[in-house]
């Protein structure tokens, strides 16, 4: 208590900020930054910083390279601290034989990768003032300049008001903040309770001291983030870490533990709690629900309650997968249309198999939510980011593919994230913040505009209009275009408490936060890929830097060229022709994606992902605008494009209206997952099963592990079937076959007239109606009435037992 009042003390010298004004502004960035994790997570995230804090300090950060391995390997024992729970797996690992993600991530690859607490990767090594911890200074030693000195005489050059975004609409902006909070958020350390402006190792503070706006304030200043350890050839540094997993696997609605899970479920069902639809209502399950449910989850909701401060009107806190939802509307808006979508899906599948037990429900629709938002990514917003340049990009390799792609089994290093990704590229629409939020009505109608500095983390636009209004206001709201100037919501306001007359300024934190993690600076990395055989053809006829590169340079960074930083590098490079910023930063970004692409194992276009061609093709039917109107109130029609401008062309294609009726009609859940031939086949071995025991059949166990083998010959039909149309169906089509598929109920009382119509309607009426002969391997199709029959003999053995020939045998 002490220390905190003697670092506030200096930053209240301020006399601009009451304390509680400076409270809240502290505890909004925090929950920006922290949580939720499970004790375990968090007790590793502190005895890891501590360690690494201490191995680099007590020794420098010299070593031989074996020594240097054998302490980062100890940090990362800290962070996988039950190594066979939570580290990576390998092929031989039935624990990993999952056909769903992991909440927390484990499985996904032998180096642990893809799990909370991993260290970000670089794309340049680590280039701290003193060679292992201290954030970046200038290459003669000296400080690098104020930041918010930079963000202001930035702003001086460059009005934001004079970029408009012809491109792209504001909802571009947050599908990019929601995929962020998906996946990655780093902690601040554990080693300081509150910063200020006294020097302190694990604070970065700059004077506000003669700022026109932060006049009174003494300085600003942010928390540190959080390390583990890296090693360069011998070299000891400090690497941050990520709290999340670091995939694209819907942690932002899901959470990252099972506890976490547990708590936004409703109990017994397949469902998320927060189902209601009137505008106002509980769209989201409340923190206060749910810690009366059970108050062993307050460890969860706790960082999910709102401050008073920006919650003036003391609207419910709401619990989602991470504690951002509701840094501003939009966002909160987004994370209900995705917990929305969860419900809908799991609602359909019930419809469609009203047997199934709740938890296939709810992983089956927690795998298509995955899916979804993959596909949106990958198929919606890499493009409207990059348009043409895709091609240009290691030749193509981000583009999406119809049909289900087989990557290479070697996945070197697994899924991770770069510090240059998180820092700088994916910050950059931080610079296209508005100034407002806005709702629209069905007609998409701007009916009202509130002040984004006056909405940090409240509810308020939300409550009255509904998610669906701000969700359309966002797609019908072009905001700015990236630049090298921040509006004043953000430039001035961040975080504004409801009687301060200002915040922070989030473009000074952004390049502090780009030195505390020691990222070289622009030039090293413009160098860099301007030769990188993956990006060099982004600069190709590339226009170069903006007018005032120079004297930038000059004013602010003494003539050295390389000492600017990268985020403002990046900020101010000409825009790529079609795409929303320069070569450099779309090359960061587009090599986290290629990443994200080819060493996740749970990718959504990926062979093995669903193992059902059906399923794939349905996910291939649903896009945004789909989405919206499969979850949001008062949606009569949707722009197909909802994150291109109105007016915009993006790959020769123009946004347009259509009808939500007319893109529901293409969304047929009984069509698709009522073909999931697999999912059949278990029930009926369920219930086999469950008959042979009932009957006091001898031997069991034999009939059903024959029977397991047996199906399993068949699995390779989902695989190769397409619903959508074979050009060449292995039957000449639905109905022209000998056989037609048909989804029956499997009946516990009928097992016998179950197994028949497996094998005549699952089995041979699939093979007739769905599998395509252009794609299934020759051999399947070959042996495939073969199997039949030895399915028929397997099955006629149980079905002796059960009685279905007369007497039981
Ligand atoms: C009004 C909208 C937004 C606000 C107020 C906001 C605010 C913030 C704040 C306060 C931070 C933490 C800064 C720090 O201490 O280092 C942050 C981090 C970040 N933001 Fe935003 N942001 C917004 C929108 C976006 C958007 C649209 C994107 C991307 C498309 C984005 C990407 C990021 C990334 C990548 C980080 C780093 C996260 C981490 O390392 O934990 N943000 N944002």
């Amino acid at each position: 208590m002490k220390l905190l009042s003697t670092l506030l003390a200096c930053a209240l010298a301020d006399r601009g900020h009451t304390e509680d004004e400076l409270n809240t502004i502290i505890a909004a960035h925090r929950m920006i930054r922290n949580g939720p994790l499970t004790d375990a997570v968090s007790s590793s995230l502190s005895s890891v910083e501590a360690f690494a804090l201490e191995s680099v300090e007590s020794f420098g950060s010299q070593r031989s390279f074996s020594d240097a391995e054998k302490i980062v390997s100890m940090a990362r024992n800290i962070t996988n601290p039950s190594s066979s729970e939570r580290a990576g797996y390998s092929d031989a690992d039935d624990e990993c034989d999952s056909e769903y993600p992991f909440i927390d991530g484990r499985c996904n690859h032998p180096s642990g990768n893809g799990q909370p607490l991993q260290t970000y990767a670089r794309l340049l090594p680590a280039s701290y003032c003193d060679g292992y911890g201290s954030p970046r200074c200038s290459s003669d030693g000296q400080p690098l300049p104020n930041p918010r000195e930079v963000s202001v005489y930035l702003r001086s050059k460059f009005d934001p008001a004079d970029r408009p975004n012809k491109k792209t609409s504001h909802f571009l902006n947050v599908a990019g903040q929601f995929i962020t909070h998906t996946v990655l958020k780093t902690p601040d350390r554990k080693s300081i309770a509150t910063c200020g402006c006294e020097e302190n190792k694990h604070c970065l503070n700059w004077s506000t001291e003669n700022d026109a706006v932060f006049a009174e304030t003494e300085c600003n200043f942010i928390t540190r983030s959080s390390v583990s350890l890296g090693n360069y050839d011998g070299n000891l540094v400090l690497e941050q870490v990520n709290q999340l997993t670091g995939t694209f696997q819907a942690g932002v609605i899901y959470g990252f533990s099972e506890h976490h899970l547990n708590a936004l479920r409703l109990p017994g069902t397949p469902f998320i709690d927060g189902n209601d639809m009137t505008i106002g209502g509980d769209v989201l399950p409340r923190t206060k629900t749910i810690n009366a449910r059970d108050s062993s989850f307050m460890n969860v909701t706790t960082p999910f309650e709102l401050n008073p401060g920006l919650n003036e009107r003391g609207y419910p806190s709401f619990v989602s997968g991470d504690p951002r939802a509701f840094e501003n509307a939009f966002l909160g808006s987004f994370h209900v249309l995705f917990h929305r979508l969860h419900n809908v899906v799991a609602q359909e599948l019930q419809n469609v198999f009203p047997n199934a037990d709740n938890e296939y429900i709810f992983n089956e629709a927690r795998k298509f939510n995955i899916a979804i938002q993959q596909k949106m990514l990958y198929e919606e917003m890499i493009p409207a980011l990059f348009a043409e340049n895709l091609e240009k990009f290691d030749g193509g390799s981000l583009k999406s593919s119809d049909v289900p792609i087989f990557q290479s089994e070697d996945r070197p290093i697994g899924p991770v994230v770069f510090n240059e990704f998180t820092t700088s590229a994916f910050r950059i629409a931080h610079s296209e913040q508005p100034n407002h939020v806005v709702s629209a009505d069905s007609n998409y109608n701007i009916t009202r505009q509130a002040e984004l500095k006056d909405n940090f983390f409240d509810p308020h636009v939300m409550m009255l209009d509904g998610p669906g209004a701000i969700c359309r206001g966002a797609a019908k709201f072009q905001s700015l275009s990236a630049g090298p100037s921040f509006a004043d919501s953000v430039h001035h306001n961040l975080l504004k408490p409801h009687t301060a007359s200002f915040g922070t300024d989030l473009f000074a934190i952004n390049i502090a936060r780009g030195r505390d993690h020691g990222i070289e600076g622009y030039k090293a990395y413009f160098d860099l890929f301007k030769k990188d055989p993956e990006c060099a053809k982004l600069y190709r006829g590339w226009d170069g830097m903006m007018p005032k590169w120079r004297s930038l340079i000059r004013n602010q960074y003494r003539e050295r060229e390389e000492d600017v930083d990268l985020y403002v590098g990046l900020l101010m490079e000409e825009h790529l022709p079609g795409a929303a910023t320069g070569p450099t930063a779309s090359c960061i970004m587009m090599k986290q994606f290629k990443n994200s692409k080819t060493e996740d194992r749970w990718f959504y276009e990926n062979d093995n992902f669903w193992k059902s061609r059906a399923k794939f093709d349905l996910v291939k039917k649903i896009d945004v605008a789909t989405v919206m109107c499969m979850t949001l109130e008062n949606m009569e029609s949707v722009p197909d494009m909802p994150f291109i401008a109105e007016g915009s062309e993006i790959l020769g294609r123009k946004r347009q209206m259509v009808k939500c009726a007319d893109l529901l009609r293409n969304v047929d859940f009984k069509k698709s997952y009522g073909l999931d031939i697999n999912k059949k086949g278990e029930e009926l071995l369920d219930a086999i099963e469950k008959g042979l025991k009932d009957a006091g059949a001898r031997n069991p166990d034999k009939n059903v592990k024959q029977i397991k083998k047996i199906m399993k010959r068949f699995d390779w039909m989902s695989e190769n079937a397409n619903v959508v149309g074979c050009e060449n169906p292995a039957g000449a089509g639905i109905g022209a076959g000998d056989h037609s598929y048909f989804d029956f109920a499997v009946a516990d009382f009928d097992i016998c007239y179950s197994i028949k119509k497996y094998i005549e309607f699952t089995l041979k009426g699939f093979y007739d109606d769905f599998v395509c002969l252009d794609n299934a391997p020759s051999r399947k199709l070959q042996n495939f009435s073969r199997h039949v029959n030895k399915a028929n003999k397997i099955f006629n053995r149980a079905k002796g037992k059960l009685g279905c020939f007369g007497e039981r045998r």
